[in-house]
């Protein structure tokens, strides 16, 4: 893959870039596979990044994650508007546009959107909103004017995406309960893995998931959640063990509920950049028979971003 651009701006110190050579996955996705959250950075010359952003990435283009999802044999992609990117949505709208219908949207959007800004993204494929509480990457936003949205983007047939910590799962629960779509967890509500699986932090989660069926969660960035490795690379094919017991157990309990993606670029790494070939390599740890697979990679993301077509998933 060629390799990551910076233009103008300068990436925050110590940023880690994407991984330019990733190899060729060992498992084989079953045809139709959707990587249901990746992200687009910039390119910052043609998209610049917000100016309320937390962080300043290298440049993650379009063409550079469709030459990804070529590469690893996903047919599909989830993009998640990034952080960086504040509510300013052109760098997401255009890569779901320029791709043909392979790709879907979700948008990061403020009480002020316009009823026809919202229609103008339904058209370039968006299907969900973007509420994140995790403090490192946003400033706090009101939870009535999230309300607010969340009521607006409901008849639209849209869900919403929520990403959080673990430890703020109490406080934010009455929120999470009350909203009124399909609500998905990014990255299982970011367990701290080194506790254990039985512990009151992931009981909680799974009992949040029991308790209400519209709650779906992303079995995805073990690169982030792990503790122990070891790292997915120099061709490991059992990487990132201490997570596999909390995404497997999820998998097994919701497995009409899940979603998995790379999160390519992988934004904020500190330790190192996953090889997203191995990273592929991880899901038959995680959800490991063709039928649990078909479920996480095609069945579920189809039902939930292309609805009309699912019949077929
Ligand atoms: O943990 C993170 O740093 C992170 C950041 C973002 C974002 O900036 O949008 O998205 C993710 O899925 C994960």
């Amino acid at each position: 893959m060629s390799k990551p651009t910076t233009g103008d701006f300068t990436k925050t110190a110590g940023w880690m870039d994407w991984y330019t050579g990733p190899s060729q996955p060992a498992f084989q996705l079953p045809a139709g596979a959707v990587d249901a959250h990746c992200h687009v950075f910039g390119p910052g010359a043609e998209f610049p990044y917000a100016p309320e952003r937390k962080y300043t990435p290298c440049d993650a283009s379009k063409a550079q994650l469709y030459a990804l999802r070529d590469h690893l044999g996903f047919a599909r992609n989830v993009v998640v508007q990034a952080t960086c990117h504040g509510a300013d949505n052109r760098a997401m709208v255009d890569a779901c546009m320029s791709s043909g219908g392979k790709a879907r949207g979700v948008a990061t959007v403020r009480r002020s959107v316009t009823d026809e800004a919202l229609q103008a993204m339904h058209a370039a494929g968006v299907r969900g909103v973007r509420f994140n509480f995790v403090k490192r990457l946003v400033d706090f936003t009101p939870k009535d004017e999230l309300m607010e949205i969340a009521g607006r983007i409901a008849k639209l047939g849209w869900h919403v995406v929520i990403y959080f910590e673990a430890v703020d799962l109490p406080e934010l629960w009455d929120f999470f309960t009350a909203l009124p779509t399909t609500v998905v967890v990014d990255h299982m509500g970011r367990p701290d893995v080194s506790k254990p699986i039985d512990g009151p932090e992931f009981t909680l989660f799974l009992e949040f998931m029991r308790q209400h069926p519209n709650v779906w969660s992303k079995v995805s960035c073990p690169e982030r959640l792990s503790v122990t490795g070891p790292k997915a690379l120099n061709g490991e094919q059992a990487a990132y063990t201490d997570v596999v017991p909390f995404a497997r157990r999820v998998v097994e309990e919701f497995p009409d509920r899940v979603l998995w993606g790379t999160d390519w670029p992988h934004p904020n790494l500190k330790d190192h950049m996953p090889d997203d070939g191995l990273l592929v390599d991880f899901i038959p740890h995680i959800a490991p028979t063709a039928e649990l697979q078909q479920k996480l990679l095609v069945g579920n993301p189809m039902r939930l971003y292309w609805p009309e077509e699912a019949g077929n998933a």
